[in-house]
Parts: C-alpha cells; sequence; structure tokens
C-alpha cells in the first residue's frame, strides 16, 4: 500500500541545511496499523507529510495506493488526498461550524450532492459514537469528543490509508485509550490502512502490528511490536520500551529482591501468551527439588498477542538450581538470571 524508497529530506534556510530525513525505505502492508515512534525532531512530522504530499522528499520516492505522491501536482495531488486522509493533534476543526458542519465540509468541496452528504454524515456520527452532537460546536465537545469529529471528518470521502499525527496526544489516558479503541474498530471494519506518530510507547503497544523506531532522520529499528517489545536492540528503543514494560526502578527493586533472597538465584522470565506461564512454573515446582518464590510478574497486551515478564527466587542445592534454570531455558521462555548468588 506505501513504498518509501530511499527518501531524503533537506529543508535548506537562511541559517543553514537541516537534514531531517536521511536514506528512508520503509514498506507498510493494506490494513496494516503501523507506528512511527521518535523524540522531538527525530524526523516523524516530515515522513508522514510526505505521505499526503505535504513535504516532497529531496531524492527518493514515495508511493501510496498505487501512486507516486512525491510526483504529482494539483488537481491529480488533491485527488489522491482524498484517499489519504489525516487527523491532528489539536484537531483542526472548523470551530464556527457544527459537528455536521465539520463532518460535511470535506464532502462539499468534493462536490457530493445534498442528499448524499445528510446521509454520508449520519453514518460517519453513528462510526464514532457522536449520536446527539450533531449541533454541538467544537468548543462544546471535550477533547475526546473533538478527535471523533477529526476522524469522521477524516474518514467521510472513504479514504485508503489514515494518517494519525500524535493524534492522542492531547488526551488523557482514558480518552486516548478510547480514541485508539475506535481507530482499531474502524481499521477492522473499513480494512483501513493507519500510519501514526507518536512519542508514546503506549500508543504503539496498544494498537500498532509494526513500528519504525526513527532517531536523528533515520529509521534505526524497524519489527513486529511484539518482538520489538521482546527484544529491542537499539538503546532508544530499550528507553521507549521501558516507558510501558518496566517501572522505571526495576534496577531498585531487582536489588531490594536481592537482598531479600540471598539464598537463591533471582530469575527474570519472559513469556508470551497469558497462559504460557502456569504450567511451566507448575512443572518447575513440581519436578525440581527447589523452593519457587514469584517475586514480581506483570502482563503486557499488545495488538498481536501478550506477553508477561516474572521475576522468581529459585533456592535449593546448586545442582537442582542449574538443573531447573535450563529446564527454564529448554521452555519457549526467554530467561535471564540476575544474581548469581548460589
Ligand atoms: N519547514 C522546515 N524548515 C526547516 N527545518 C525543518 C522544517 N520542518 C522540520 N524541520 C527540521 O527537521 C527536523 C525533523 O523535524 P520533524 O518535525 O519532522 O520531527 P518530529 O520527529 O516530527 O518532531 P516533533 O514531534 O517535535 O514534531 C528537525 O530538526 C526540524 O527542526
Amino acid at each position: 500500500m506505501i513504498q518509501i524508497q530511499n527518501v531524503k529530506k533537506i529543508f535548506r534556510s537562511k541559517s543553514g541545511d537541516v537534514t531531517a530525513l536521511k536514506n528512508i525505505d520503509l514498506s507498510i502492508e493494506q490494513g496494516e496499523i503501523f507506528g512511527v515512534i521518535g523524540y522531538s525532531g527525530a524526523g516523524k512530522s516530515t515522513l508522514i507529510r510526505m505521505l499526503n504530499g505535504l513535504e516532497v522528499p529531496t531524492e527518493g520516492k514515495v508511493e501510496v495506493a498505487g501512486r507516486e505522491v512525491s510526483k504529482i501536482k494539483g488537481a491529480s495531488l488533491r485527488k489522491a488526498r482524498q484517499e489519504i486522509s489525516m487527523i491532528f493533534q489539536h484537531f483542526n476543526l472548523l470551530w464556527s461550524r457544527t459537528v455536521t458542519e465539520n463532518i460535511a465540509f470535506p464532502l462539499e468541496i468534493a462536490g457530493v450532492p445534498k442528499q448524499q452528504r445528510e446521509k454520508r454524515v449520519a453514518e460517519l456520527i453513528n462510526l464514532v459514537g457522536l449520536s446527539g452532537k450533531e449541533k454541538s460546536y467544537p468548543a462544546q465537545l471535550s477533547g475526546g469528543q473533538k478527535q471523533r469529529v477529526g476522524i469522521a471528518r477524516a474518514l467521510a470521502n472513504n479514504p485508503k490509508v489514515l494518517l494519525c499525527d500524535e493524534a492522542t496526544s492531547a488526551l488523557d489516558p482514558q480518552t486516548t485509550d478510547s480514541i485508539l479503541e475506535l481507530l482499531v474498530d474502524i481499521n477492522k471494519r473499513l480494512g483501513l490502512t493507519i500510519v501514526l506518530i507518536t512519542h508514546e510507547m503506549h500508543v504503539i503497544r496498544k494498537i500498532c502490528e509494526r513500528v519504525a523506531v526513527m532517531e536523528d532522520g533515520r529509521v534505526v529499528e524497524l519489527g513486529r511490536v511484539l518482538d520489538v517489545f521482546r527484544h529491542p536492540e537499539q538503546n532508544i528503543t530499550k528507553r521507549f520500551v521501558q516507558q510501558v514494560t518496566e517501572q522505571q526502578d526495576t534496577k531498585e527493586i531487582i536489588d531490594v529482591l536481592m537482598k531479600q533472597h540471598p539464598e537463591g538465584e533471582i530469575v527474570k522470565l519472559t513469556f508470551i501468551g497469558e497462559r504460557t506461564e502456569q504450567p511451566v512454573i507448575t512443572t518447575l515446582i513440581r519436578d525440581f527439588d527447589i523452593s519457587v518464590n514469584i517475586l514480581q510478574g506483570k502482563i503486557t497486551p499488545t495488538q498481536e498477542s501478550s506477553y508477561g515478564t516474572l521475576f522468581v527466587g529459585i533456592s535449593g542445592n546448586r545442582e537442582a538450581v542449574e538443573k531447573s534454570i535450563q529446564f527454564l531455558k529448554d521452555q519457549q521462555v526467554d530467561v535471564e538470571v540476575l544474581s548469581n548468588n548460589g
């Protein structure tokens, strides 16, 4: 659906050139929810704006839904933009228009007749859960409701791709979740391809299937969300993953656990899927002459599946402890021995 080939973007100004994107290659599948994460200045906005022709690459090629967006201009670009919609952090609504009128706006521009327009707006209001708010003005709506108007407006002309530019960054956590759920619902119901940019790993974890991590104009890591969470490679990715998986003070907690359990090994286990850990722990306790203390655990759901981390203390005689750790390593479990007290 989306091909970005060898894209480079240089902004030229009097104070000097800024290379915002350096040789980006990405391919995004139809129907995918794809996330781009990075800190401020990494180049995320520049990248997403290339997808609807708001920025033109200095070098390279951008193709969306079979059209080379980086080449087309004028009327064909406007036509392409109906297929590639966008929602924004600050919603970009028309403040003097009601909800209905905001949503109808792109249909008016596309020349859709009044009767058809009204029918489509009613469908969209229903789809995004805004029934009863038709006549309200944006100033009378909550942040979440404003973004629902933004989403309805973006979907008006049946786009193939929805671009989300920090779409939940101005919302509180609960409202963020409800908007993310709406995006997943729309993706499933309409088969829409969604590309979002964010600086929050929670957003990626919650709805994306794949993620690209950007730093200094480059994609430094790319993969399925579950894989990136389990095995982040770059330091920046590790930092993002820590935003949602581990308490920032994990190291402190481990130190405390080690002090509290000086007699055994402290092991961190990472499981995929919610139901995998119980049989492994049961076997461990039953078949080995050791004692197992479950110290701390957490399950992190992602769009694909859940994964859990469990800190356990294993104590007993040296050989039994070693055998039990080997047993864990032989299972579908990532094992990290954090202490060596045995
Ligand atoms: N129109 C422009 N002219 C000059 N430099 C620009 C322009 N737009 C972006 N840049 C520069 O390009 C780099 C990437 O910016 P970009 O906005 O794409 O990053 P970002 O990851 O989206 O960050 P943020 O989340 O803060 O918007 C930055 O160094 C920025 O200053």
